[in-house]
Formats: C-alpha cells, sequence, structure tokens
C-alpha cells in the first residue's frame, strides 16, 4: 500500500492508514433503521486489516463492513476521500448514514454503478469518531481500493489533478500520435501498420484519460467513464496484436491472429451484455485480465520465438512492448489484489511504446527522405541521359534528312548525268560531259577528275571547289602520288569501305572509274578524288561518310557502266566503218565523208581531189599465188597508202582491190604529184608472204580535182574512175588526170 499523500499536519492530507476493522456480513438495523453495527457498544467480532480490501476468508461473502477511527485535525470542508469501492457503499457516522453510492436494495444488495472516487463530506466534528463502511460486492473484490484520506474539499481537487498529470499528458501524447498516424496511413505504404499503431495509440489516449482521476471533474458520471476505460482497455490487445501481426508479416503466427480476434470478440460481446443489462461491466473485467494474461503471455511467447528474426526497430518495438506488457500484468495483479495496491505506472509503458515508436518513424521518415532524395537524383539522370538520347536521335534524324534530301539532289544530277552519257557517240564527248557536270554530283566535296593517257598515268580533266595553287590534289596521279594503280586493284568496286581509301589515299576518297572494253576489258577509265574535310563534322560524321561513301561510289559505278557503254558503241562504230582487212576506213565512210568533205570544200572554197586507185592485174595474181597472197597483197599496198598520205588526207579501202584517197585542200598538181609518188612506191615494195618475197604488184591512178576538173566536188567520184578507166587502158602502172593527160 502507498499512500502518496503526506503525513498528519493540520490542513494536509490525513491517509488513513491505521485503525482498520471489518466485519463480514450485514448489520441488522435498530429500530430506528439504523444499522445496529455503526454503534460502538454493538456487540460483534471486528477483525483488525490494514487496510479496507478483501479480507481473508470472504468464502463467496458479498457483504462487509469495515471501521475506522477518523483523525484530528482542522480542514477546510474536510471530506473522507477514497479512490474507489468495489463496488457501493454506505458510510455512517454518530449513528447517522453520512454517504451512500449505489443503491441498497432490502437484501443489503445491489448492482455494480462504476468505480468513481468518493469524496465524502465530513461533519465538524468529525474528530476521534468512528466511521463504519457498508460495502456490497459480487465482484472478484470487495472493500475500498486505492488511498483513504481525510482532506480538505480544494486540495483535494488539486491533489485530483496532480495525480491524473502524468495520465492526462501521456494520453495526449497518445491521442496526437493517434491523429498523426491515421492522418499518414492513407499516405504511406505500411499502412495497415500504421492504422494498428494508431488504433493502439487512440485506445491507450481514452484509456489514460478515462481512468484518470481528473476525467470525473470534468463530467461526473462514472458509469460513462468506465464504459470508456474498459472499451479502450479491451481495445489495447487487439490493437497490440493487430501491430504483431503486421511486424511478423512474412511469418505471421496464427496465435497472434486468434488473439486479437478473441478480445475484438470479448471486447463487443462484454460490453453488449453490460450495455444490456445483463451482466454488471464489472464483472466483465475479471475474464477480461484473465484473458489478458493469457494473451500476453502468448504474444511474449510468439515474440521470443521470433525475437532474432525481427529487425533491429522490431526488437526495440519488442523490448518496449514488454515494458508495457510488464506493467499491464503488474497493475492487474494490483487491481485484483495479489499485490498491495500502489499506482502502477501504465502510462509510462504506454509512453515508452510510443517513443520507441517515433524513434523508428523518425528514423524511417530520415531513410526515406534519402532513398526519395536519392531516386530524386537517380530520376533525374535517368532523365538526363533520356533527353541526350532524344536529343542524340533527333540530331540523328536530322542528319538523316539532310542525307536523304542530300542523296535525292544527287541521285538527280546523276540521273540528269546519265541521261546525258547515253547521248554521247564517244568518250570524248562523255568526259566532256564528265567535266562539266561531275562537280554537281560531288559537290560540296572539293575534288578532281583524271583521266588515264596511257597506262598507269592520269592526267587531271577538271578541278573544282579550290584554288588549283592551293590544292591538295595533284595535277597527275601515278604511282608516286600513292594512288592505287588500276593494275594493282583487281576490282575498285569491291571497295567499299572508306579505311581502304583511307590508307590508299590519307585525307581522300578516291573512286575509280571502271570500263570495259572489246579489246582491253575492264580497265580503270578514270579516277575521281574528293577532299573529305569539311563535310559532316558532327557526331554522326561515320555514319554520313559512309552513306555518301556509298551513294558516290555507287554513283561512280553506273557513269562507269554508261561509260562501258559508250566505248562499246564507240567501238562498234568504228568497226562500221573500218575495213578488216587493211585497216583503212571502208566505203561507207567514204560515202559519208566526202560528201562532207564536198560541202566543206564548196564551204571554204578550198580545192578538193580525189584519187581512184586499183591494182594491177589483181586477178592474175591472186590466180597465181593464191587469195591469201592477194590479201597479203591488199595490205601492203594499204600500208604503202597509210604512209604516203598525210594525217588530212582520208584513205578508204572502197571495195575489192580498188582504193580512194580524199585530199582536201590539193590541187591537180598537187593530186598528180601524190599519185605519181604512190605508184612509184607500190611498185617497189616487195611482198613477203609465207617466208617468200613476191614481185611487187603495181597500180593504177585516177585522179580529178575541183574546181580544175569539175563544176560540183560531188562530180570528182565519177571523173576519177573514169580517169582510172584511161590509166588501165593505157597500159597500167600509171596516173592519169581526168581533163589533164597519163603521167
Ligand atoms: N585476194 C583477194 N582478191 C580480191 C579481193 N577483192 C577482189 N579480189 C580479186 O580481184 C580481182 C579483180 O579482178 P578484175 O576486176 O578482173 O581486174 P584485174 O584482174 O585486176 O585487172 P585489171 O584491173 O584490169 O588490171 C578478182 O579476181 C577478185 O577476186 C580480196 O579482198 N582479196
Amino acid at each position: 500500500m502507498v499512500l502518496a499523500l503526506p503525513g498528519p499536519v493540520t490542513a494536509a492530507p490525513h491517509p488513513l492508514a491505521e485503525g482498520w476493522e471489518y466485519r463480514w456480513g450485514d448489520s441488522p438495523l435498530g429500530p430506528d433503521g439504523v444499522p445496529e453495527w455503526t454503534r460502538a457498544e454493538a456487540p460483534g467480532d471486528w477483525q483488525v486489516i490494514g487496510f479496507p480490501s478483501n479480507p481473508p476468508n470472504r468464502e463467496g461473502r458479498e457483504q462487509v463492513w469495515f471501521r475506522v477511527p477518523l483523525p484530528e485535525g482542522s480542514w477546510q470542508e474536510p471530506v473522507l476521500y477514497i479512490y474507489s469501492v468495489d463496488i457501493i457503499v454506505q458510510v455512517y457516522l454518530d449513528g447517522k448514514q453520512i454517504y451512500q453510492y449505489g443503491t441498497f436494495d432490502e437484501q443489503g444488495r445491489g448492482r455494480f454503478e462504476g468505480w468513481p472516487w468518493h469524496a465524502i463530506p465530513l461533519p465538524e466534528d468529525f474528530a476521534n469518531k468512528t466511521a463504519y463502511f457498508r460495502v456490497f460486492s459480487d465482484y472478484t473484490d470487495i472493500g475500498l481500493w486505492g488511498e483513504v484520506a481525510v482532506i480538505g474539499q480544494s486540495e483535494l481537487v488539486l491533489f485530483l489533478l496532480k495525480e491524473s498529470l502524468n495520465a492526462l499528458i501521456v494520453g495526449g501524447v497518445a491521442l496526437l500520435f493517434a491523429l498523426l498516424a491515421l492522418v499518414f496511413a492513407p499516405l504511406q505504404g505500411d499502412r495497415k501498420s500504421l492504422a494498428s499503431l494508431a488504433l493502439f495509440a487512440l485506445a491507450a489516449a481514452i484509456m489514460l484519460v478515462a481512468e484518470s482521476q481528473a476525467s470525473l471533474l470534468l463530467l461526473y458520471q462514472p458509469l460513462f467513464w468506465d464504459y470508456l476505460a474498459a472499451g479502450s482497455y479491451y481495445m489495447l490487445p487487439v490493437a497490440l496484436a493487430l501491430m504483431l501481426a503486421q511486424w511478423l508479416s512474412d511469418h505471421r503466427p496464427r496465435l497472434i491472429t486468434l488473439i486479437w480476434q478473441c478480445h475484438l470478440v470479448y471486447l463487443v460481446v462484454a460490453l453488449g451484455l453490460a450495455l444490456t443489462g445483463l451482466v454488471d461491466l464489472s464483472s466483465t473485467f475479471p475474464v477480461f485480465d484473465a484473458l489478458l494474461l493469457v494473451s500476453l503471455l502468448g504474444m511474449t511467447l510468439v515474440l521470443a520465438q521470433r525475437y532474432r528474426d525481427l529487425s533491429n526497430e522490431q526488437q526495440l518495438l519488442v523490448i518496449a512492448f514488454g515494458l508495457f506488457a510488464g506493467l499491464l500484468i503488474v497493475d492487474m495483479a494490483v487491481a485484483h489484489g495479489y499485490l498491495p495496491w500502489s499506482r502502477v505506472p501504465v502510462s509510462w509503458g504506454i509512453l515508452a511504446f510510443l517513443l520507441a515508436v517515433v524513434v523508428i518513424s523518425l528514423k524511417h521518415y530520415a531513410r526515406t527522405q534519402r532513398a526519395l532524395k536519392q531516386l530524386t537524383v537517380s530520376l533525374e539522370r535517368k532523365v538526363a541521359e533520356r533527353t541526350a538520347r532524344a536529343e542524340a536521335l533527333a540530331r540523328r534524324e536530322q542528319a538523316r534528312v539532310r542525307m536523304l534530301t542530300f542523296e535525292n539532289e544527287k541521285n538527280r544530277v546523276l540521273g540528269d548525268i546519265i541521261t546525258g552519257l547515253q547521248d554521247c557517240l564517244s568518250l570524248a564527248q562523255a568526259f566532256g560531259l564528265l567535266v562539266q557536270n561531275l562537280p554537281d554530283l560531288c559537290s560540296p566535296l572539293r575534288g578532281a577528275l583524271y583521266r588515264r593517257r596511257s597506262g598507269n598515268l592520269f592526267d587531271r580533266l577538271t578541278l573544282w571547289g579550290v584554288e588549283g595553287e592551293r590544292s591538295s590534289l595533284p595535277p597527275r596521279l601515278d604511282e608516286r602520288t600513292g594512288v592505287p594503280l588500276p593494275s594493282s586493284v583487281p576490282s575498285a568496286a569491291g571497295l567499299t569501305d572508306g579505311e581502304s581509301f583511307d590508307r590508299a589515299v590519307t585525307g581522300h576518297l578516291c573512286f575509280w572509274m571502271n570500263v570495259e572494253s572489246v579489246d582491253e576489258g575492264v580497265v580503270t577509265e578514270a579516277v575521281v578524288l574528293l577532299e573529305r574535310d569539311g563535310l559532316f563534322e558532327s557526331e554522326e560524321s561515320g555514319y554520313g561518310m559512309a552513306r555518301l561513301f556509298t551513294a558516290l561510289d555507287q554513283a561512280i559505278q553506273r557513269i562507269g557502266i554508261t561509260l562501258s557503254s559508250i566505248a562499246l558503241r564507240e567501238e562498234l562504230q568504228k568497226f562500221s566503218y573500218e575495213d578488216a582487212l587493211t585497216g583503212l576506213k571502208n566505203r561507207r565512210y567514204f560515202d559519208q565523208l566526202f560528201e562532207h568533205q564536198c560541202a566543206v570544200a564548196v564551204r571554204s572554197q578550198m580545192p578538193l581531189s580525189l584519187l581512184v586507185v586499183d591494182i594491177d592485174h589483181f586477178k592474175d595474181f591472186n590466180d597465181t599465188h593464191g587469195h591469201e597472197a592477194g590479201d597479203c597483197a591488199l595490205r601492203a599496198i594499204a600500208g604503202v597508202l597509210h604512209r604516203q598520205f598525210r594525217e588530212s588526207d582520208i584513205v578508204c579501202r572502197y571495195g575489192g582491190e580498188e582504193f580512194v584517197v580524199i585530199l582536201p585542200g590539193a590541187h591537180t598538181a598537187d593530186a598528180r604529184e601524190r599519185a605519181e609518188t604512190l605508184c612509184r612506191v607500190a611498185a617497189k615494195t616487195p611482198l613477203l608472204f609465207e617466208d617468200k618475197t613476191l614481185a611487187p604488184v603495181t597500180v593504177s591512178v585516177g585522179a580529178a580535182s575541183w574546181p580544175e576538173s569539175c563544176t560540183s566536188p560531188e562530180q570528182l567520184l565519177t571523173l576519177a574512175d573514169q580517169a582510172l578507166y584511161r590509166a588501165k587502158h593505157d597500159g597500167r602502172n600509171r596516173v592519169w588526170i581526168h581533163g589533164g593527160q597519163a603521167a
């Protein structure tokens, strides 16, 4: 028993710690209706007891009397303060009932009406008088409970407030907790855990306030506060077990689930029965306490088993839980009289538990903040990376669009070049066109076009984009420039790797323009060298350069193919104008050219002569030496003709053993002289055939000149032919000039 009140000082509270006696049973009433046991002289067996609670040998009895002498002292408005009574009481002094709590029936029984504190007003002359207490209880405990003291009315209020202070403060803190947890529960990930914490804190707050003695100062409704205290008290194990279930969510023991379910059911059933009047609220406490004891032990057992599996934070909570549970058990033991009465600081256990939660929550908060910070940093980094990727993609896309536009433009230029080339009759004409248009195709790259002159030597045909002096592109290409020569590069088309070109010509792009001819097969007819600086300097340069290179390579291959067809056509054309046996121009060529030369002569008023040359007795020669020898003779005379006349003269085989020579600008005298020389040289030219030297053949020549022989140059052939006839007729191996004489 702890009486927290100060010692017996006048005007100070005086605890009634001594002189208590008890007596089982109920007093008979005297004729005046006053219980006889309130008279001092009444016979009876009063037993001494340390404190008027739970006298020994109860044996199911529900009625007991206590008495105590009241102390001396002077108090302002003295009251007899009793913390509480199990469960109803009447107080007598001087044979008069001075107080009653609860209703006693005729059998001296009554119902539970709450556990309020009692302030029993005392008359002024109470000193040294004996106070009698008639108590009824069908509860486990019987008698007075807590402090019993004489105290002044105003001191009592202060005393009650002081005693309740702890509970009120902790209750307020717990209520704040509950509200915070309820507010944050919907926002946090572990909302079940927070919700059960909120439930615990709320139940603890209500319990502490409802159980505090100050609550009755606010509202003197003992049963209301007791129901509130009971409900919140019964809710505590539900909230506790729910919290444990959350902590052990990985391996939630069924026992924990069973505990909170049982307590919830008990709460509803007990309060329901008490509220409907089927049982007294007081009688629900012992059962609950027994259940709570079992539950606490069960929870402790589960936690002890799982203690090692728990995190440090959970272990801290378990320790706080242990403290709280221990205080609860002590409180129960005090309440049921197993331990002497004292104020058990259950509120401190609740506070410790809540503080542990605060510490952990703050730690969690700090950790969450750190994680959030890290998440923010990593998100920002990711956003930056994605932005950079998107920008790079956009730049690449822009470059691709530029490239496509560039390629489209180049394809158009290439198309024009190919169309132009298809109209060309000769390679010379084709290269003329390339000189004009290749810069367009290759721009903005600076470069030059080289054409093979002979062997491995290439002449620069054109240069674009740079001043000649400052160009790194050489005027000629040969082995010394480092450009791979056609003979050492079997297939330029196979080289599609820019690096190969780098190795070939450092700093330049080099393209081979291959042309296929009947005579020589595939030869590199031209080389295009491009300076690679200045274009696609961005990060996509590798990509752009590779595409550009591929596009140009394909374009130049197409040009090469087109040039090949021009070369072929040129060769075919050459063959159609050339006599295969002698290599001289043929009659078709003569016909076209003679007409042209006639026109030129008339236009330029330059003289024009024509010789018709015929081998004499060629039939006999063939017959004598054979046709092969005849061919040999034809080639020999062709050679003489080729050597005897100038570049500007045109020598053609007219057919069979007959030749014609057009002499632009030659008068009759010139024609005569040249024809006579021809006759002489032919007659002296030995014929080598199959290691034999045959006798030379002679030729007869008929000649005619414009304007001496005729008015129109077109008449020259007829006139020269007539002259030839005269030369033959006159004996052959001679020259006959039309309109003149034989030579
Ligand atoms: N071997 C060879 N003989 C040819 C060729 N073209 C024509 N001839 C021959 O040339 C001969 C021409 O004979 P003719 O027209 O009678 O004249 P000719 O024998 O030269 O007598 P003249 O012209 O009067 O001196 C024929 O026998 C032809 O077969 C040729 O390409 N090769």
